[in-house]
């Protein structure tokens, strides 16, 4: 399930940041690979260089930000070489973004509904009537009790845990193959995260997605990753299957983020 061609290939991306007369180099040289249906890690403590790689692939890098180099490939995309029309199309229809703190994600002023139905209705020529139909199946899919319930509340009205979901829903209604997700449950409390990892496991089967997910959370990897690979100051120290590098760490970084787990 897991062989064949990378959904996802970055190859020696360097992104970096000048400002005045100084240059950061907050991605140096890195390469890492997504497969279908494949949940790999980008582990690295605070500043290591995770979540620019991240806005690098959805083609969110800023000024003073610049990508100097490399290749990132999205199935049969190159997205360096894609204009910023061609990346927003592609955020939405091939890969999609989920961050640490959904409540702020989504739009405070229009209700769940009206929110998915948008997104829907952006990707897929439908009538109002299907996008709801669609947008109400997306949220069951996405392990939302009740959605015709949830249609017309607004994000204060419901949990942290449950706007995840709603961000989950939103991120998959266009049928995006890859997703982001950038440090998924770190703002909600453990039992809610639990039940938000095993939603990210079950959709990737269920959906057929790979998930990049990053994280500074090692329980996490351990819980939910196949593959990983180790950040530090912008490179990537070291790669591996979960269950080898958890037992057989070589990098001294990776053995001092497991020993502080
Ligand atoms: N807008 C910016 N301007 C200047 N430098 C930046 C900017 N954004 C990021 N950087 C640099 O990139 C480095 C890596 O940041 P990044 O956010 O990718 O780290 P991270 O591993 O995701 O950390 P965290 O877990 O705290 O989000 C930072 O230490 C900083 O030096």
């Amino acid at each position: 399930m897991m062989e064949g061609p990378a959904l996802l290939k970055v190859s020696h991306l360097r992104t970096s940041f000048h400002t005045g007369s100084r240059k950061v180099t907050a991605v140096d040289d890195v390469s890492i690979e997504v497969k279908p249906q494949q949940i790999v890690a980008l582990v690295g403590e605070s500043g290591s260089g995770k979540s620019v790689t991240a806005m690098s692939i959805l083609g969110l890098v800023d000024p003073p930000g610049i990508i100097e180099s490399g290749e990132i490939r999205l199935g049969c995309n190159n997205l360096l070489e894609c204009s910023s029309r061609q990346l927003r199309k592609l955020r939405g229809t091939e890969m999609a973004v989920i961050f640490q703190d959904p409540m702020n994600a989504l739009n405070p002023v229009l209700t769940i509904g009206r929110q998915l139905m948008e997104t829907v209705m952006l990707h897929k020529r439908v009538s109002g009537k299907e996008a709801k139909a669609l947008a109400l199946r997306q949220m069951q899919q996405a392990g939302l009790a009740e959605p015709e319930r949830l249609f017309n509340k607004y994000p204060f009205q419901i949990s942290g845990g449950m706007c995840q979901r709603v961000m989950i829903a939103i991120a998959l209604v266009s049928g995006a193959r890859l997703l982001i997700a950038d440090e998924p449950t770190t703002a909600l409390d453990v039992t809610i995260q639990a039940q938000i990892l095993k939603e990210l496991d079950r959709i990737r089967w269920e959906n057929h997605v790979g998930i990049l997910l990053i994280t500074h959370d090692l329980g996490v990897v351990a819980e939910l990753a196949d593959y990983v690979y180790v950040m530090k100051s912008g490179k990537i120290v070291e790669s591996g299957n979960v269950f080898e590098l958890f037992s057989n760490p070589v990098h001294p970084y990776t053995k001092y983020l497991i020993e502080c787990r």
